[in-house]
């Protein structure tokens, strides 16, 4: 009777503390114990659950996935936090399996604070020293550009009907990475370099690792990883994957560290981060948050991030010009007219060419990759919407609706450059409401590289090529499939010289 009688009152006080815990929290679907909201997700499109949550809950609430996020799905209380109270909306949620792989506060994307200040801001200058903007990032861009259009070309020419069907997903990701590689490390990787499949591989593996169910009970309940026949729940093959990553990583800064000459103006990242721990060193300077480490992270952020985003948006450009041919055609009518097929495109030519820069915009838009966009946390207590957001909570800023909300983007399912332009369709007008980079301080750090890439590279593609479906065959599927970024199926084009 006694013993009843206890556990009853250990159950009770565990439901009252439990209940007083979610309170604390912005309203949301009621949480289970342990599991969170995670059973009521649509694990094959999560992103639209939080979008049929904010209908019920409002522009802002919380999702335990098991731990609490609060979500905001409205373009101007987002702008609210991220903008006009930037710098307390500016930490990270870093988990404990990054925390595992990356030593505590380092890297760029997840790290926070006075160490990620001065970090992003020397990322910053170098790359807007190299161009961001410039004529140094527009070359190796071009550069990238044109390997992938001869390669293209080569295609069509090896194809008895000078029509080739394929898949351009690994040239393209070839493309992209040679461009995010040539400012990290300096080159472009040989076509079909074993190292780039096997970086691009180990990538990969990873970013389906951190979905598995398994690692995501070990990031909730970090005692997990202790349990030994299961691989210590998968982390063995995710830290595999992370220390050959980071070996790769640690030769180019060996090779780089021999060939450095202070003197030199650097020419790729790696070089300039150096040169900066050199200048400190030799000054006696305190080196602050510089480290063989935190470059290592940096880099392989900026790899990770600027290459898997660019190629995914590339990837959907490409279908919806299959989808749209009539939008396919006025882009290459105003390329024609504006530059011509004799000369390549510049970013000189960009102001000139309003119909092919509001269909990127849609194209961002309606492409919308980010599904969760990447977690912040606010560093005291604060209210939004009325809301009391507690201090250390975790913010999901949810671009994702935003580019789907009928009130900003009326028929938000409708691709529909026209949407972006005046009138005399002369000006792109209305773009304010797109942001697939996010908003504020922790906004992506490549913006100014992806916006000049994803302008170079699909004007030149449209330049030169056509791009359809074969006939007889079904147009390929819209529907995306979910991952750290919403992809295309794999998908084949017909590609044919204009
Ligand atoms: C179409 C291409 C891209 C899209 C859609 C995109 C989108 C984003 C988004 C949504 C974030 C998170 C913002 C937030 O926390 O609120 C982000 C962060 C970041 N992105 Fe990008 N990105 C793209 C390309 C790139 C490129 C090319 C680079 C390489 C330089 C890059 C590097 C980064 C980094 C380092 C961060 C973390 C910034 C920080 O936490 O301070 N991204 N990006």
């Amino acid at each position: 009777m006694f013993v009843a009688f206890a556990l009853g009152a250990v159950i009770a006080y565990f439901v009252y503390d439990f209940v007083r815990y979610v309170k604390k929290f912005p309203p949301g679907p009621f949480p289970l114990p342990v599991l969170g909201n995670i059973l009521s997700l649509d694990p094959n499109a999560p992103h639209e659950s939080i979008a049929k949550y904010a209908k019920t809950y409002g522009p802002v609430f919380t999702v335990w996935i098991p731990q609490p996020n609060i979500v905001i799905t409205d373009y101007e209380l987002i702008k609210e936090a991220l903008i006009k109270e930037g710098d307390n909306y500016a930490g990270r949620f870093r988990g404990n399996i990054f925390t595992l792989v990356s030593k505590g506060n380092y890297g760029m994307v997840l790290s926070e604070g006075n160490e990620w200040k001065e970090q992003r801001r020397f990322a910053l200058h170098v790359l807007r020293n190299f161009g961001f903007g410039r004529s140094l990032m527009e070359d190796k861009i071009m550069s990238s550009t044109t390997r992938l259009t001869d390669e293209i070309t080569q295609i069509i020419n090896d194809s008895p009907s000078k029509m080739a069907v394929t898949d351009l997903s690994w040239p393209m990701q070839e493309a992209i990475g040679n461009i995010i590689n040539s400012m990290l490390l300096g080159y472009y990787f040989e076509k079909d370099d074993p190292r780039f499949i096997e970086l691009t591989k180990m990538i990969a593996q990873n970013f389906e690792n951190v979905r598995k169910p398994a690692l995501l009970l070990v990031e909730g309940y970090f005692w997990l990883r202790h349990i030994p026949f299961t691989g210590h729940m998968g982390l063995d093959a995710l830290m595999e994957n992370v220390h050959r990553v980071c070996k790769f990583m640690t030769n180019e800064i060996e090779t780089h560290k021999k060939e450095l000459e202070d003197s030199d103006e650097p020419t790729d990242f790696v070089n300039a981060y150096l040169q900066e721990m050199a200048r400190r060193k030799a000054a006696g300077e305190d080196m602050g948050h510089f480290s063989d480490w935190q470059l290592l992270l940096t880099m392989l952020d900026i790899w990770v991030a600027g290459m898997e985003t660019t190629v995914t948006t590339m990837k959907w450009a490409l279908l919806f010009m299959v989808h749209y041919p009539e939008v396919q055609r006025k882009v290459q009518a105003e390329l024609d007219n504006v530059v011509g097929r004799d000369r390549h495109v510049t970013m000189a030519d960009k102001s000139s060419l309003p119909y092919t820069n509001a269909t990127i915009v849609e194209l961002q838009r309606c492409a919308n990759i980010i599904p969760f966009n990447v977690q912040h946390k606010v560093f005291e207590e604060t209210t939004l919407n009325g809301l009391v957001i507690p201090a250390g909570a975790t913010i999901i800023p949810q671009v994702h609706t935003v580019h789907e909300d009928p009130k900003l983007f009326p028929n938000p399912k409708k691709f529909d450059p026209e949407r972006f332009l005046d009138k005399a369709h002369e000006k792109v007008i209305n773009t304010d409401h797109v942001i697939p980079f996010s908003l504020g301080k922790r906004a992506c750090l490549g913006e100014s590289l992806a916006r000049m890439e994803l302008f170079l590279i699909f004007s030149t593609l449209l330049q030169k090529f056509e791009f359809s479906t074969s006939e007889g065959r079904p147009l390929p599927s819209l529907k995306p499939k979910f991952g750290i970024t919403l992809t295309p199926e794999p998908y084949e084009v017909q590609v044919t010289m204009r």
